[in-house]
């Protein structure tokens, strides 16, 4: 929302916007007041000021400095196209005859006057979806600007064609780096002696990426050929595209010469070193937040340490977790009770959530374990449904661990949401969670094909239904995914300035937002650092999370016996059928009649050998320990009754150690993790952290086969 705190300037016609814009601006796009960078930065792009000198009158540099969300897209596009239009509007003077009859003024044929430069192809296209809506609006007055044509050149395309648009003409191009510097190398036809305005989008970010080179060669290039090129052969040539062009070409409406205009969200020393070396003299327009009253002074150029800010209504809050919990913690709700991660009560479409990752196996892990561990819940109901006994759930724990233990077979397949093109059909571009039912999940990094990365965007963004977004920092910077209600950080950025941009995904434009960071108790740490940089989020506790948790997944159920259940269905999934097949396996070797034992014996199998054949890495230690000790000591394990052998097949599903045999336990806190008869016990130590009382043990006496 933009700042209501305004009085004198409310509407985009105070600004002085051409009037169809004004009106494309309410009536297509829904944007009626601007927001404080575009008070700010709209003006200073409307008009120039000028370089202080005697000299020749050149145009000062422009540094959009603004919180994300801000809208710093249209405050830089919103001027190039309105000083577009008014320039070709030909003046009276000229329709004398100044120029030859029937020239119909500006065409594309000019060549480029605006280039905008983004770091990434899906902000790239992003600026050119909003270029594009802007441009496609109706005109009252009867001007004709369909020469104003929006082009975009960005890697991973088609170069060939691009060549070809390039040849035709695109008067405001956005690109990336490599790219456009790829055309200005070698596309001839590539025009940008009249270029008027160079946006360096997420300049931070371009950084970053290590585009430093990349931009000074551009901007060498771009200035060689201010006024042509040198070793053009038609150099001195009669240029037809600029016939009956003079009037638009030496507009006042235009600048005098190339204005370079920089945005950032944050303001790191690198991006103030950019700006000294590509900034002439810049008019700095620090947009703060709408919220934010003391930020009116223009040319803020002082130099602190840099300090971030972040949109006032985002709520941050941070979760101190210990890495066993944090998979129970992610799917867990924050401190305020009505927002589990996804909150199933709110209307769509304001249930998305973006959790950000540090590398892209983890995208893939925790986007596969979200789509497609199962739900602790569905095998509870399914539970229910067969057996019509309608037992309290105290009861229920050791039917539901038996229950549990067949649910990976008992899920339904899950239904990819979406698939892309016939050939790259292994890319669902959606599942729809088992673990959180209804709503589909999302990825996205750098590794995946463009195609894919582009898709998924589209979708997630389009998305009516819940969805959850798992992703690298790749999705991080600049990209507007509207109805995003929360932000996780469930691995800390590696720069503060990454957590300021991931936190930006969320919170636009005056709109409310949540973000949550994951901190090992080992990183708490960094919230100092947070501080140092202006930013504070507050606590949350795992005793909240997981009391929510339990409220949704099992009502009335302790708390951690609902982030047990969570967590062993997912453990269950990720050890996966080669664990479990291995285990029953193993135990149905013992179940051989005595009068066989000397051919099916424990004894002589190789434990580690057939965890390779059931391509395992390594034997899975809870049977192991079991196994090998029976194995060393040349025992089989006990002979167990035909009920308990049943049993006990369910049981090796899970991984544990038969409590039933009364073997010592080796290891309690391996136990405590796979035990699934002991859970009630066991969760005290995973899952409480100190506050909730401990649980009692588990009541149930028959378990179903
Ligand atoms: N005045 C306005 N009123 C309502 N919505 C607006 C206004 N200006 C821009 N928007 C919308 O706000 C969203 C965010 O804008 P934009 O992407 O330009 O923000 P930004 O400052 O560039 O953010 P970031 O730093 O994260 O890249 C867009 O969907 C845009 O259409």
């Amino acid at each position: 929302m933009p700042d209501s705190k305004s009085t004198t300037i409310a509407s985009f016609g105070d600004l002085g916007l051409d009037s169809d814009i004004r009106i494309h601006l309410d009536t297509k796009m829904d944007i009626r007041e601007p927001t404080r960078i575009q008070r700010k930065g709209i003006p200073a792009l409307l008009q120039d000021s000028y370089q202080p000198g005697s000299g020749p009158k050149i145009p000062r540099d422009v540094f959009l400095q603004a919180e994300t969300g801000s809208g710093k897209t249209l405050t830089y596009l919103l001027p190039i196209i309105h000083r577009l239009i008014v320039a070709s509007t030909r003046p009276e003077s000229t329709n004398s005859g100044n120029h030859t009859k029937g020239s119909g003024g500006p065409s594309r044929a000019l060549g480029t006057f605006a280039i905008i430069m983004a770091p990434t192809r899906e902000l790239a296209k992003q600026i050119f979806s909003t270029l594009e809506a802007l441009l496609n609006m109706k005109l009252t007055r009867g001007q004709r600007f369909h020469w104003i044509v929006p082009g975009i050149v960005n890697g991973g395309e088609n170069k060939s064609s691009e060549k070809n648009r390039l040849r035709k003409g695109a008067t405001v191009l956005v690109s990336t780096p490599g790219r456009l510097l790829d055309h200005l190398q070698n596309t001839q036809s590539f025009k940008v002696e009249h270029l008027k305005w160079l946006v360096l989008d997420e300049a931070d970010r371009l950084l970053e990426l290590g585009f430093e080179e990349t931009l000074k060669k551009t901007l060498a290039i771009l200035d060689e050929r201010k006024g042509g090129r040198r070793n053009d052969k038609n150099a001195g040539a009669w240029d037809l595209s600029t016939v009956g062009c003079d009037y638009f070409l030496r507009s006042p409406a235009l600048p005098r010469s190339r204005i370079t205009v920089l945005c950032s969200a944050t303001l790191p020393t690198q991006v103030r070193r950019l700006a000294g070396a590509t900034l002439s003299n810049p008019k700095t327009t620090p947009g703060g937040s709408d919220s934010d009253s003391n930020n009116d002074n223009d040319d803020d150029d002082s130099d602190d340490e840099p300090r971030y800010t972040a949109p006032s209504q985002l709520k941050q809050s941070y979760i101190e977790v210990p890495a066993k919990q944090r998979l129970v913690a992610l799917t867990a709700p924050d401190g305020d009770a009505t927002v589990p991660l996804i909150d199933d009560r709110k209307p769509p479409p304001c249930n998305k959530v973006i959790i950000f990752v540090s590398s892209c196996d983890s995208v893939d892990f925790h986007h596969a374990l979200l789509s497609r561990a199962p739900s602790v819940r569905k095998t509870t109901e399914a539970q229910a449904s067969t057996t019509n006994q309608g037992e309290h759930e105290e009861d229920g724990d050791e039917e539901e661990a038996d229950d549990d233990a067949d649910d990976n077979e008992n899920t339904t397949p899950v239904e990819p949401v979406a698939l892309v093109k016939k050939n790259s059909a292994r890319y669902n571009l959606a599942e729809s969670s088992l673990l959180l039912p209804g709503v589909h999940i999302y990825r996205l990094h750098g590794n995946l094909p463009q195609a894919i990365r582009t898709d998924t965007f589209f979708r997630f963004s389009q998305s009516k239904a819940p969805a959850v977004l798992v992703c690298t920092d790749v999705a991080a910077r600049g990209l507007d995914l509207p109805n995003v209600q929360r932000i996780i950080q469930f691995d800390p950025p590696t720069e503060v300035a990454d957590y300021v941009h991931r936190i930006g995904r969320t919170a636009r434009i005056g709109r409310q937002g949540e973000a949550l960071l994951f901190l090992l108790p080992s990183e708490m740490e960094y919230l100092k650092i947070l501080k140092q940089q202006g930013l504070s989020p507050i606590a949350t506790t795992l005793d909240q999370q997981l009391r929510i948790l339990a409220q949704r997944r099992r009502r009335g159920r302790e708390i951690e016996v609902a982030a047990t259940d969570l967590q062993m269905a997912c453990e269950r999934w990720v050890a996966g059928p080669a664990q479990a097949a291995y285990l029953s396996s193993v135990r149905a070797y013992a179940t051989h009649p005595s009068k066989e034992k000397h051919i099916f014996h424990v004894k002589q199998l190789h434990l580690g050998h057939m965890a390779k054949a059931f391509a395992l890495q390594g034997r899975p230690t809870a049977v192991g320990s079991q196994g090998s000790k029976a194995h060393a000591q040349g025992k089989a394990p006990p002979q167990l009754s035909q009920s308990k052998k049943a049993h006990a097949r369910q049981r090796d599903q899970q991984g544990g150690e038969g409590h039933e045999t009364g073997r010592p336990v080796n290891k309690p806190a391996q136990k405590k993790m796979t035990n699934p008869f002991k859970r009630g016990v066991i969760n005290t130590d995973e899952f409480s952290s100190g506050d909730i009382t401990a649980l009692k043990g588990p009541k149930s006496k028959k378990r179903r086969a």
